[in-house]
C-alpha cells in the first residue's frame, strides 16, 4: 500500500483569487454545480418560468397601451379609447402584481430550499471525511465554506430573479419596443448599452480592489475580536488590556481609510452609469420632442418611448450591479466545489465485511508508517495485544504513542505491514464495525453542549439511565453528578466548559465505559485527574481489563504499573517492552523515566509535608 493513500489535498486557504468579473468558465462551473441541486425542483422551476414570462408579457403591454391612450384617447378626445386603455391598464396592473407576488413566493422558497440542500450536502460531505482531512485542513477554512461562501451563494441565488432575470427580460422587451416605436430613436437609445456597460468599468476595477481590501481588513478585525475574546484569561492575567485595545484601534484605523475609499468609489461607479443614462436620455428626448413637434412621430410615441427608455436604463443598471454578486458567488462555488471534490481517504473496501466480535488478539504486524509531509517515521512496529490484557504505551513526547492509536482505530493506514484483529486485516472490514468494538477516551475530553446524561448516552444510544449511572460510578464521577442541583440533567456548556478538566475527563471515561467496548482505548485519559481520583480510576480500569482489552497511552508511568505489558516508544521505535518490574530491572529508558517521575513526586510530597508542618 502506498503512502499516497494517506495523503489528502488540504482545502485551499482563503479567497486570494477573488474576481470582479464572470467568465464563461465560471458560468459553466456554476451551471454544473447547481444543476444537481436544482434537479429535484424541476416542476417549481417550470412554474417560475411561466410566471416570469407572464409578468414580462404584461409589462410589455403597458407602453403600447400608454401610446394608444395618448394618441387615440387624449389627443383625439375619444372617450371609449381612453376608457378601454385605462381599464386594460387597471386589470393588467392587478394581474402583474399578482403574478409578481406569486413569482416572489415561488423563487424565495425555491432558493431557500436549494441553499438548505447545498448546506446539508456540504455537512454530510465534511462528516464523511477521514481524520487526515481534519489534521490538514484548518477549521477556519471549513467554517468559511459554511459562512462566507454559502452566504455569497445564497445572496446570488436570492437576487437572481429580481436582480438579473427580471431586469434582463425588461432590457430585451424594452429594446424591442423602442425599435417598434421608432427605429432611429431606438438606435440612438441603444448608445445607452456601452454607456452603462463599459463606461463605469473605468472606476469599477478600482472599486472592486478597494472592496476586496475592505473585506480583508474586516476579516482581520473579526480575527482580532475572536482572539481577544478567547484569550481573555491571558489578557487579564498579564495586564494586556491597554495593548489589546491599541492593537485593535490600529486595525480599526486602517479599516476607516479603506471603507471611505471603497464606499466613495462604489458611489462613483453608480454615478457614472447614471450620468451616461442622463446624457442619452436628454439626446433621445430632445430629438423625439423635435420629431413630435414636426409630426414625424406622435406625442404618444415619444411619451411611451420615454417611459420604456428610462425603465430599460434602470434595468440595465440592475443587471450590471448583479455582476459583482455573481462573481463572488462564482468564487464561492469554486471553493464549495473544491471541498466537495475532496474524497475521503480512508474508505471501506468495496467488499468490506463486518468485523467479527473480538476473540483472541490484536496484532501490529511489522507496521511502518509516516504522516504525509512529516519527517516522523515509525518502522517494524510488531506488537501483539491478547484479548483481556492491559497494554501500556509510554515514551517521550512525540515518540509516536498517539500514532499507534491512530493506526489501531484506522484513522490512518500503515504504509507497510498490517494491523489485524483475530487475523483479519482491519482494512478489509468496515470502519464502522471496527470502531463499534472500541471506545476511546481522548486527552481532550470533548463534551457536547447538552446534559451530562446525553453526553454519556451518546456513545451508546440504547443505554438506560441505570447503564449511565453504572458507567458514571465506574468512572468515579457519579457522586459529583448526583450532588449537582440538576444531577444528570445538568448542561455542561460549550465544549463542556462548565465542568473542570478532571470532571470533563471522568464524564468522557463514563461515555467510553457505557459502550461496554471490547477494546478500551485511553489516550492520556487521566492526565487531568488528581492523584487520589486517578488511583481509584486506575483500580477500575484494572478491573475492566480483566474482562476486556485496554490499551492505554500515558505519560504518567504510575497508571500503567500494573499493565500486563508496557511498550516504551522512542522516536517511533519500540525501545523496550515488558512488565513494570522487568523494565525497571532492565535499567533502560523506562527505568530512567520512572526514577525521574519518582523524584519529582517525592519533591512535591516533601514540599506538601513542609507546608502541612508549618
Ligand atoms: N497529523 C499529523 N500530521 C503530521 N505529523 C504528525 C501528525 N500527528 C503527529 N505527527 C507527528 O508525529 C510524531 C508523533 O506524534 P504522536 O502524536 O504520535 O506522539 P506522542 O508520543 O503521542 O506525543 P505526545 O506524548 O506529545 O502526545 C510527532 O513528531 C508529530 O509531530
Amino acid at each position: 500500500m502506498s503512502q499516497d493513500k494517506n495523503y489528502v489535498e488540504p482545502v485551499d486557504e482563503d479567497d486570494e483569487e477573488e474576481e470582479e468579473d464572470v467568465s464563461a468558465d465560471d458560468l459553466r462551473l456554476m451551471a454544473r454545480f447547481l444543476a444537481p441541486f436544482a434537479a429535484p425542483y424541476k416542476t417549481t422551476i417550470a412554474i417560475l418560468v411561466v410566471l416570469i414570462l407572464t409578468e414580462a408579457a404584461l409589462n410589455f403591454s403597458f407602453p403600447l397601451v400608454t401610446q394608444y391612450l395618448i394618441d387615440e384617447g387624449l389627443i383625439k378626445k375619444e372617450w371609449r379609447a381612453l376608457l378601454n386603455s385605462l381599464m386594460f391598464m387597471g386589470i393588467a396592473a392587478i394581474a402583474v402584481s399578482g403574478v409578481a407576488l406569486l413569482a416572489d413566493f415561488v423563487y424565495t422558497r425555491l432558493f431557500a430550499d436549494i441553499t438548505r440542500d447545498i448546506r446539508q450536502r456540504l455537512f454530510d460531505h465534511v462528516q464523511s471525511m477521514s481524520m487526515p482531512f481534519f489534521h490538514t485542513t484548518p477549521t477556519g477554512t471549513v467554517l468559511s465554506r459554511f459562512s462566507g461562501d454559502l452566504v455569497a451563494l445564497e445572496a446570488a441565488l436570492v437576487a437572481f430573479v429580481p436582480g438579473f432575470v427580471m431586469p434582463f427580460m425588461e432590457v430585451i422587451y424594452a429594446t424591442i419596443l423602442m425599435f417598434m416605436f421608432d427605429i432611429w430613436l431606438g438606435l440612438i437609445a441603444s448608445l445607452v448599452f456601452p454607456m452603462i456597460l463599459w463606461w463605469p468599468r473605468i472606476f469599477a476595477r478600482k472599486a472592486f480592489l478597494f472592496a476586496y481590501e475592505k473585506r480583508q481588513t474586516e476579516g482581520r478585525l473579526m480575527t482580532a475580536v475572536q482572539e481577544n475574546v478567547s484569550a481573555q484569561p491571558v489578557i487579564k492575567a498579564f495586564g494586556m488590556v491597554g495593548r489589546a485595545r491599541l492593537a485593535f484601534a490600529g486595525i480599526n484605523g486602517v479599516w476607516v481609510g479603506v471603507a471611505r475609499r471603497t464606499n466613495f468609489s462604489s458611489a462613483l461607479v453608480e454615478r457614472t452609469a447614471q450620468t451616461g443614462l442622463y446624457v442619452i436620455h436628454i439626446a433621445v428626448f430632445a430629438l423625439g420632442a423635435y420629431w413630435a413637434f414636426t409630426d414625424r412621430i406622435t406625442v404618444g410615441t415619444i411619451i411611451a418611448f420615454e417611459g420604456v427608455f428610462l425603465s430599460m436604463g434602470y434595468a440595465l443598471t440592475n443587471v450590471t450591479q448583479y455582476v459583482p454578486t455573481l462573481a463572488q458567488a462564482a468564487g464561492s462555488i469554486r471553493h464549495l466545489d473544491d471541498l466537495l471534490a475532496v474524497k475521503p481517504t480512508m474508505v471501506d473496501a468495496p467488499d468490506a465485511g463486518t468485523l467479527a466480535p473480538f476473540e483472541r488478539e490484536i496484532v501490529f504486524d511489522n507496521v511502518a508508517f509516516s504522516y504525509p509531509g512529516s519527517s516522523f517515521r515509525t518502522e517494524q512496529l510488531a506488537v501483539t495485544v491478547p484479548k483481556g490484557s492491559f497494554l501500556g504505551i509510554v515514551g517521550p513526547s512525540g515518540s509516536g504513542k498517539s500514532t499507534f492509536l491512530n493506526l489501531l482505530m484506522r484513522f490512518y493506514d500503515p504504509v507497510e505491514g498490517r494491523v489485524t484483529i483475530d487475523g483479519t486485516d482491519i482494512r478489509t472490514v468496515t470502519q464502522a464495525s471496527l470502531r463499534a468494538q472500541m471506545a476511546v477516551v481522548f486527552q481532550e475530553s470533548f463534551l457536547f453542549n447538552t446534559s451530562i446524561a446525553e453526553n454519556i448516552r451518546m456513545a451508546y444510544p440504547d443505554a438506560t439511565m441505570e447503564d449511565i449511572i453504572a458507567a458514571a460510578k465506574q468512572a468515579e464521577v457519579h457522586d459529583f453528578i448526583a450532588a449537582l442541583p440538576q444531577g444528570y440533567d445538568t448542561t455542561v456548556g460549550e465544549r463542556g466548559g462548565q465542568l473542570s478538566g478532571g470532571q470533563r475527563q471522568r464524564v468522557a471515561i463514563a461515555r467510553a465505559l457505557v459502550r461496554n467496548p471490547a477494546v478500551l482505548i485511553l489516550d492520556e485519559a487521566t492526565s487531568a485527574l488528581d492523584a487520589e481520583t486517578e488511583s481509584k480510576l486506575n483500580e477500575t480500569l484494572r478491573r475492566i481489563a480483566e474482562t476486556r482489552t485496554v490499551v492505554s497511552v500515558t505519560h504518567r508511568l504510575g497508571s500503567v504499573v500494573t499493565a500486563d505489558r508496557i511498550i516504551v516508544l522512542d522516536h517511533g521505535h519500540i525501545a523496550e517492552t515488558g512488565t513494570h518490574d522487568e523494565l525497571l530491572r532492565a535499567g533502560g529508558l523506562y527505568a530512567t523515566m520512572w526514577s525521574r517521575q519518582q523524584s519529582a513526586r517525592k519533591a512535591v510530597a516533601a514540599v506538601e509535608d513542609d507546608e502541612d508542618d508549618e
